[in-house]
Formats: C-alpha cells, structure tokens, sequence
C-alpha cells in the first residue's frame, strides 16, 4: 500500500475465549506467481483462492501494464491472458510495487530477462529494502540497470536483454525471492540456468515453473543434506493453466497462536497448506507444547493441505534452530508473540534476514515486547524471549513500521495480555490479510479502532 492515507491505530483487547472454524486467506506467494506464470505463458491461466491483498493486486497490475490481460471473475477467482515469453512491452508507467518486496523482485527477474524496460517503485519500505541481491545476478545474466536510488533500491530501471545468458549462481542468502527472480529470468536464455541454495527455501517458483511445462530438475546440494541444486531448461514454451492456490500458513498463522494462548479457545482452520517447506511455525509450535491437530491431509492444486484444530495450550521455551529460518522467516513476530507467554526462555537463532523485511523486525519485534513488559534480549541475530507462564502485562503501544507482521503479531498479543495493546497503524495488513479483522472478530476477538493522533 502507499501510505497516503492517515495511519489507522488499533487495539486488541482481552476477552472471551475464541470458537469457530476459517478458511485463512490465499497464499500470498502463490498469488504472486499466478499472475507472473500467467503473464508468461501463452493462452489462458484461471485462478481459484487468490489472495485479494494489496501486494498481489500490485503485481496483477504490473503483469498488465507488460500485456497480460487480467480479468476478475469472482472472489477470488481471476483470469489471465498472457504474452508469453518475448512477447512483452514496455509499461507506460513506474511499475509501483507499493510494499511488495516478492511481487516487486519476481518482477524484476521477469523484466531482466525480457526485452523490455520497466521502472519499479514501491512505498517507503520498500524503497529502504536491498535489491543488489536481485540486480547483481540479473547483470550477470545480460540485463542493464540504467538507473537506481541510492545502495540499489528503488525507484529503479531495467532494461532486459533481447535473450538471456544462462549462469549458474549460487544465493549468498536462503532466499526464494533471489533464486525465483534468476529462475524467471532463466526463461529467456538458451541453455541451462542454474541456482544452487544451501539450505532450501520455499519452493512454489520450481512447483509452478513445472506446472506451466517447463523442465526444472531439482537435486540435493552440500554436505549437510539442507541444500539443493535447481536447473532450469530456457526458452520453453509455457501455456496457461488452472492454478488453485491454498490457504496461506503465513496468515493461518495468526489465529493459529491466538487461538493457543487465549484460554479456553479451539479454532479449526482449513485447507492450510503444509508444503514442508512453510511449516516451520507448526513443527515449533508442537515442540512448545501446542496441541495442534493435523486433520484430513489431502491434495489441492498440487500442494498437501490440512485442517488444523488448535486447542489453548500452556506452552514452554524451546530453542528454534537457525536451519529452521528458511521455512518459517515470516513467522517470527508471532513466534515471539506465543513465547512471551510460554514458560521459560525460547531462543530464536540466526534471524538476520529479518532485518531486510518490511521493517526490520528483529528491531521492531524487541521494542513490542518492551513495550508490552516481556522480558527478552537480542544476541548478534539471536532473539531470546522469556516467559513466566503467565499473560505478559501488555498496555503497550507498538511502532509497525509499514509491517503488516508486527501489525497482526501483536494484534494477537492483546488478545490474551493482561493489558489492552494498540498497534499504530493497521493499515498495511490489507496488503496479506485484508479480512483479518472481520475473521478474528468471527472468532470471538476484540479489535476496536482508535483515533488517529496528529
Ligand atoms: O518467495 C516468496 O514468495 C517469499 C520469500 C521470502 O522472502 P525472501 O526470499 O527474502 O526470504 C518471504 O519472506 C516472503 O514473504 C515471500
Ligand atoms: C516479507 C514479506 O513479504 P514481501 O517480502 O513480499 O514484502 C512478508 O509477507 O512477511
């Protein structure tokens, strides 16, 4: 979202015990790809559960102002006319990505490898977060950057090559962000495009790269058995397709831990989608003590989903290996929200991705807790918090930062704090989880607004 308008406090207060059963809002990485696998591929690409949130209405807009047609048929369900690969043209205007770090660096990968140019921009988060990470391999592969704000951020142009150059790059951080915008640039080089990752990060660019016809071999990498090796075949022909996109454990998330520490509650939320590679909250959470039931596995779209029936919960501190971060980095904030109410300390290793999120929320996440007077500490990029047991005091007002996460993290806190908790601005949930309020208020949760200061 650009923030022009006024920013919207609100507060969580504590209250009955949650009751009821939800269906979480689409994936938001998947989403995103729908509409560039759409973009990309020639004929028709209908969409069923796509998340209706600011960050992918951004990218739906980008994916039309390269050619694609893009149409809304009903909640949730879209329709997308492609261009197919170098079959795109120049956008009229500043692609703006509003606070879409992953719509706006897929894109990027998109634009590097295609002959076009296209100037990407976004809100004020997004314009403080690093893109060298994306444009250093898109050089490699014969893009040019003809211009870029200061540290390679946006605003910023790039103008993609008539065809690519295949290379074979390995991240310098677990991130699918990086190793999606080389694969998406990879389809218009001839030959083989490469990415090697150390440790596995989500993998919805190689499902869907697959699902839309082209070849993706995915091999283990290194030692340690974490990482793996992805090669992309170029220049196939990609052809629209039906994609059902599941519901989004990043968002299913927040119930998820609300429904664990309000006493009294049991939640069931369904369809949410256990791709191994999303579900390090809920692994967590079990060795915390969560009662959290995984109920009728089944497949949809390509993805196993579940219903989970979570149970309030009295939950201990446990120690979050870093080689977990991969699979549960937006999840941290409200990781931290359900230690702060656990017995004795949770320690959270090797969290410095979270700093070059919408906010750097390792820093916002210890001034909430501070704010709310739980006790915790920051170790290099280890965050320990530690709980008595007991509902911290709450009462406190956090600083979101433009992060729909914080936002909703500590939204969640208030709900069992001995203390209401006001969050200074809500507005940015709208860009994952534009029913959130409505959906915990189904629930059973108090979230009132209150007056914006001046
Ligand atoms: O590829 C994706 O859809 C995403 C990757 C992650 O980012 P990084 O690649 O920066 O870790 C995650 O934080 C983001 O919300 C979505
Ligand atoms: C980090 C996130 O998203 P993005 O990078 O797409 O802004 C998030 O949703 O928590």
């Amino acid at each position: 979202m650009s923030h022009d308008s006024a920013p919207q406090p609100l507060t969580a207060r504590p209250g009955h015990a949650l009751h009821g059963d939800l269906k979480p809002p689409g994936d938001k990485s998947i989403s995103h790809r729908a509409m560039i696998f759409g973009l990309l591929s020639i004929g028709e690409t209908r969409v069923e559960g796509l998340l209706e949130g600011d960050d992918v209405l951004r990218t739906a807009d980008a994916a039309r102002a390269l050619g694609a047609t893009i149409t809304r048929e009903g909640e949730g369900r879209w329709r997308v006319v492609g261009t197919g690969i170098g079959g795109m043209q120049d956008p009229a205007g500043v692609l703006d990505f509003g606070n879409a770090g992953t719509g706006s660096r897929l894109m990027m990968g998109v634009v590097g490898g295609q002959p076009v140019t296209a100037t990407f921009d976004g809100d004020a988060s997004l314009r403080k977060r690093p893109m060298r990470r994306i444009l250093d391999p898109l050089l490699q592969m014969g893009a040019e950057i003809l211009s870029e704000a200061e540290g390679g951020r946006v605003p910023l142009t790039i103008r993609g090559p008539r065809e690519g150059i295949p290379i074979r790059y390995e991240l310098p951080v677990a991130s699918a962000q990086i190793k999606s915008a080389v694969l998406l640039a990879g389809l218009n080089a001839p030959g083989v495009t490469t990415v090697i990752e150390r440790a596995a990060s989500r993998d919805h660019t190689e499902r869907m790269l697959r699902l839309f016809g082209a070849q993706v071999t995915v091999e283990p990498y290194g030692e340690c058995g974490h990482g793996r090796s992805i090669a992309l075949t170029g220049q196939p022909t990609l052809r629209g397709t039906d994609v059902i996109v599941p519901a989004d454990p990043s968002s299913a998330a927040f119930p998820l831990v609300a429904a664990l520490i309000v006493p009294g509650s049991e939640v069931t939320l369904r369809g949410v989608m256990m791709n191994p590679l999303r579900t390090g909250l809920i692994t967590t959470l079990i060795e915390m003590g969560a009662e959290i039931e995984r109920l009728d596995e089944r497949e949809e779209g390509g993805e196993t989903v579940a219903d989970l029936r979570v149970r309030a919960s009295r939950l201990k501190g446990v120690d979050v290996p870093a080689e977990r971060a991969p699979s549960m980095i937006d999840e941290y904030p409200v990781l931290a929200v359900a230690a702060a109410f656990a017995e004795g300390a949770t320690r959270m290793n090797g969290l410095h991705e979270l700093r070059v999120k919408e906010s750097d929320r390792l820093a916002a996440v210890a001034a909430g807790l501070s704010a709310n007077g739980v006790d915790h500490r920051v170790e290099g990029d280890d965050l320990i918090v530690t709980g008595s047991g007991a509902p911290p005091a709450g009462g406190g007002t956090v600083a979101t930062h433009l992060d729909h996460r914080i936002a909703m993290a500590f939204l969640v806190m208030g709900m069992a704090s001995k203390n209401p908790v006001t969050v200074d601005d809500g507005a940015m949930i709208a860009t994952s989880f534009p029913t959130f309020r409505p959906t915990m208020a189904a629930l059973g949760a108090e979230i009132v607004e209150e007056a914006a200061s001046a």
